[in-house]
């Protein structure tokens, strides 16, 4: 056992050498010409491990071409090392890594410099190995010879041999030796080659703080917890690790899936998939970017062999439900970017599957501008002594320092016209706008298409194809004057290059979601800007909250004269185009509930919306029905009053006890539940932001709705599904008759239209029939007056006709009943008779019944009877339409028992009367027939 090789670089040409001390052999490869060669050399290096190398020797000689990045991937260090340098330009930092390298886990160490040109290194590489014993130092500038080198290693071999001890794994360095402060590039860092190469390459050559402080503690395979400002370069802080981890584990045990990189959604996966094929380029082993929107079985064929995956949750739990020969057991480090999005509630069960599905034994990473500290979340990761790293804890502000943050009132009716004068007002610029939810960013990006403000405009959201998704996002990026409209699946993690506005037309949920937002500017100490529109119903809550944050943010104010009121301009696209009417109709209504559902309601409250004006302002005449509203309203109406009886009877000192306890204290429950749908979710739709419209409406709902709006309502959006469902159950409505009615006078073979995005653009003359949008159509309250009288007609004639065969259904109800208690008195009568009758035959014949002539009373009794029934039901049936209205008026009074009972009690004297008759014709018929005999 034993080894030596060693890398010398002198103008660019290298030389190796590798020696096995049990084969008594030293491998000479002198200066290949080029890398090719270089790597040529190293692999008949390897050809040989089988034959002349071993143990160490093995692990070393496949990295021999650069020695030092062969130990410190495999961590396999061989004792007797002999590290060969020409000490001159770069080769500073590689012996002073050999040495922090070789001395924390070789216990023999030999160095030969090559040359003698850097002494001083020499010396103080010197000063390191002679505080351990035994260690040698070699200058290698006096050996003219090669061999002569050799020589000298045989001659130590023995020596070397008896002090050979192989550290596997050794958990690589002491903290203490990379200390980040001294750490001034990125050359400072113990990297590979190649990942410097690719550094270089990509122009990073000083670490951010971030990286800094995080880089050494990875690579010494902490668990990591990194915090910092957006754009600060958290990406690199947690991809160098990675590739040095793979790199690692390649002259090993590099199978399968060695590293996973988890992000929340398709842009930013997509994103940081870039940032890795760029930094790792000089690497060779394989990554993928699994985010769905591709055919799955084309991911699952590669899946299997890809070392490095950057991912969104719910793909990746799908590949691990579904690729049969798909799994981790190999995964050495996992990275959660956007860590506190990710193992929030909506991607709780996704998370919860995955880390199920991965080695309890690996390396974590957590990042985040607004990171988790969360013991639940950290436990639920497993992680082993986590160091949390922020690095900017103790600056003046949380938010970048290049950031000039404004906010301006304006009421809710006002938004789009500010809006509007905002982007003539900035021409030239490349600004991010968000809102709230994505069918409010369809009608306010079709909008200010249709208005065309002298710029690009984009519109960004998750009801989007992926392709579309991809297209938008690389336009935005290339573009230098435009407007991208999104909802907050563009809040985190997208590094637009310039961006010089941010503008939130909606409120954000909260600070967390406001640092993300504004964070698209002012990047890497680039300047921005950001604007906060605020309703004067939410200004004190949010600025207090984002004060407390540290959030430095200025008032301004509208100069009212320069706002271009786009009103009726509004008003008149949505009269002409019903298309429009109907995304206006929609984003009126998401934009309501999304404020409804969500959880500060310090900040938000729907109740204080002029939800009038906002129509109007959107190009809507008649502001569309919501129902959630009223719902809403009755629900806290119904909560007010048992809160009131409730608190009657409870201590005064509970009056303190605030709205937010309250709903906190409904908190978990809530958002188990929300988070369980959201999963649910997820299992369709591949992953959290790969939804469609509605999807990404609930993907809120998941954060908004975890504040629980009530206890009533508890989760508002599950009532809603309900009654959705219930809706499709229940029977079918006269309105739905109706509109059937209609839809059958509608001509076949018409045109469909598809828009940009491949769905289909509805006419109204075409109505879509399902449940959900007959609903949607009731709701826009009869704006189209034609078609809305028409179904009107239609409805009335439904209505009569289900009126009358209700009316039918209850007399039909009523002679049923009659029969039933004639026929009951009936039998009860036919019994008496019978006594009678045994009486009278008593005497006569058992056998030959002497009245066998005479016809069966009983069977005469039913026959009559049936007549008598079928004659009235003739009767009755008839009378029933004529009798409608006074049968409607007695359903609802107490003449309907007046006259019921008059009609029973005629009915019994009836009966009476033809009983009797039936007696005397039947003692008639006895007589007569014992006469006659
Ligand atoms: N060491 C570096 N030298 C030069 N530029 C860098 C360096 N590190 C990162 N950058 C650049 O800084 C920008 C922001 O980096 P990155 O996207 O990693 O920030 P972040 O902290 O992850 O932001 P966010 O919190 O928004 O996700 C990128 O354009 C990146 O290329």
């Amino acid at each position: 056992m034993g080894v030596c090789f060693g890398l010398g670089s002198n103008n660019n040409r290298m030389s190796i050498i590798q020696f096995s001390s049990e084969s008594k052999q030293v491998h000479q490869f002198r200066e290949p010409q080029s890398r090719d060669a270089l790597l040529a050399a190293v692999d008949s290096m390897q050809h040989m491990r089988s034959s002349t190398c071993t143990g160490t020797a093995l692990e070393m000689g496949y990295h021999a071409f650069d020695p030092l990045n062969g130990a410190r991937s495999t961590g396999h260090v061989a004792h007797e090392t002999l590290l060969i340098t020409d000490g001159r330009s770069n080769c500073g930092p590689d012996i002073k890594e050999a040495s922090l390298l070789l001395q924390s886990r070789s216990t023999v160490f030999a160095l030969a410099i090559d040359l003698g040109y850097d002494l001083k290194a020499a010396k103080e590489l010197q000063a390191i190995v002679s505080t351990e014993s035994p260690r040698y130092l070699f200058s290698l500038a006096n050996f003219q010879d090669f061999n002569e080198m050799v020589r000298m290693v045989q001659r130590l071999d023995s020596k070397l041999k008896s002090n050979c001890k192989v550290r596997k794994n050794a958990s690589a360095f002491n903290v203490q030796q990379i200390v980040s402060s001294k750490i001034k590039s990125f050359t400072d860092f113990p990297l590979s080659r190649r990942t410097l190469d690719g550094l270089k390459n990509a122009k990073y050559e000083v670490p951010t703080e971030i990286q800094r402080e995080c880089i050494g503690l990875a690579l010494q395979n902490r668990d990591v917890l990194g915090a910092s400002k957006t754009g600060s370069g958290k990406t690199l802080a947690f991809i160098i690790p990675v590739l040095e981890t793979l790199y690692k584990m390649k002259g090993s045990q590099l199978c399968g899936l060695c590293a996973l990189i988890i992000s929340p959604t398709r842009e930013l996966a997509y994103q940081t998939f870039e940032v890795l094929k760029k930094v790792g380029r000089f690497h060779d082993f394989s990554a993928g970017l699994v985010i769905g929107g591709k055919p799955l079985q084309e991911e699952a064929e590669r899946i299997a062999n890809t070392n490095v995956i950057v991912c969104t949750p719910g793909r990746l739990l799908q590949h691990f439900d579904e690729t049969f020969n798909f799994s981790a057991d190999c995964l050495q480090i996992l990275v959660l970017d956007e860590a506190d999005r990710i193992l929030d509630l909506g991607f709780a069960k996704a998370m919860n599957a995955i880390i199920a599905n991965l080695p309890a034994e690996r390396q974590t990473l957590l990042f985040s501008a607004t990171q988790t500290k969360s013991v639940k979340d950290l436990a639920r990761l497993s992680l082993f002594d986590p160091v949390y790293v922020s690095a900017h804890e103790n600056a003046a502000y949380s938010t970048p320092v290049h950031l000039v943050q404004s906010y301006i009132v304006c009421d809710l009716h006002q938004k789009i016209s500010l809006l509007w004068s905002f982007l003539k007002n900035h021409p030239r610029c490349k600004i991010l706008v968000f809102l709230t939810c994505c069918k409010q960013v369809k009608f306010v990006h079709e909008v200010i298409r249709r208005l065309q403000p002298g710029m690009t405009v984009l519109c960004l959201h998750g009801g989007m194809k992926q392709l579309k998704r991809v297209e938008v996002y690389e336009e935005f990026y290339r573009k230098q004057h435009v407007v991208l409209f999104a909802t907050d699946i563009a809040s985190r993690g997208l590094d637009f290059p310039a961006v010089n506005w941010v503008v939130q037309l909606d409120c954000p949920e909260d600070t967390s979601t406001y640092i993300h937002r504004v964070g698209r500017t002012a990047r890497f100490e680039r300047e921005g800007e950001a604007l906060l529109v605020l309703l004067p119903t939410e200004e004190d809550a949010m600025i207090q909250q984002l004060q407390s944050r540290k959030i430095p943010i200025n008032k301004i104010r509208v100069n009212q004269k320069r706002m271009m009121d786009l009103s009726s301009k509004l008003q008149a696209l949505c009269a002409s185009d019903t298309t429009l009417k109907e995304m206006a109709q929609r984003a009126f209504r998401t934009y309501l509930r999304s404020i409804l559902l969500m959880k500060d309601k310090k900040v938000f409250d729907v109740q204080k919306l002029d939800t009038e004006a906002f129509s109007k302002s959107l190009g809507l005449a008649i502001p569309p029905r919501i129902r959630f509203l009223g719902k809403h309203e009755a629900q806290m109406r119904a909560q007010d009053s048992s809160s009131g009886q409730d608190t009657s009877s409870e201590d005064e000192s509970e009056d303190s006890h605030d709205e937010t306890d309250e709903s906190s204290e409904h908190l978990p429950k809530a958002r188990e539940s929300q988070s369980n749908r959201k999963n649910e979710h997820f299992a369709a739709f591949l992953d959290e932001e790969d939804t469609d419209d509605d999807g990404e409406i609930g993907m809120f709902r998941v954060k908004k709705t975890a504040a629980a709006i009530t206890p009533v309502s508890m989760v508002p959006e599950e009532t809603e599904n309900e009654e959705e469902k219930n809706s499709r159950k229940r029977p079918t409505t006269k309105a739905a008759i109706a509109k059937r009615m209609l839809k059958k006078s509608i001509v076949a073979n018409t045109k469909t239209k598809f828009d940009d995005e491949g769905n289909a653009v509805i006419d109204i003359h075409k109505k879509r029939l399902t449940d959900d949008q007959e609903r949607v159509e009731d709701e826009a309250g009869g704006i189209n007056v034609e078609a809305a009288a028409k179904r009107m007609r239609m409805e009335d004639m439904v209505d009569k006709d289900l009126y009358r065969q209700k009316i039918k259904q209850k007399h039909r109800e009523e002679r049923l009943k009659k029969k039933e208690r004639l026929r009951a008195e009936k039998a009860q009568r036919r019994a008496g008779q019978e006594d009678e009758e045994e009486a009278v035959l008593a005497s006569a014949d058992d056998d030959v019944n002497p009245l066998n002539f005479i016809p069966d009373p009983d069977e005469l009794a039913a026959r009559i009877s049936a007549q008598e029934n079928n004659s009235g039901d003739e009767r009755s049936s008839f009378g029933e339409e004529e009798d409608e209205s006074s049968d409607n008026e007695e359903n609802s009074g107490c003449n309907h028992s007046f006259s019921e009972s008059v009609s029973q009690t005629s009915d019994e004297e009836e009966t009476r009367r033809e009983s009797v008759q039936d007696d005397e014709d039947l003692a008639l018929r006895l007589l007569a027939g014992a006469m006659h005999r």
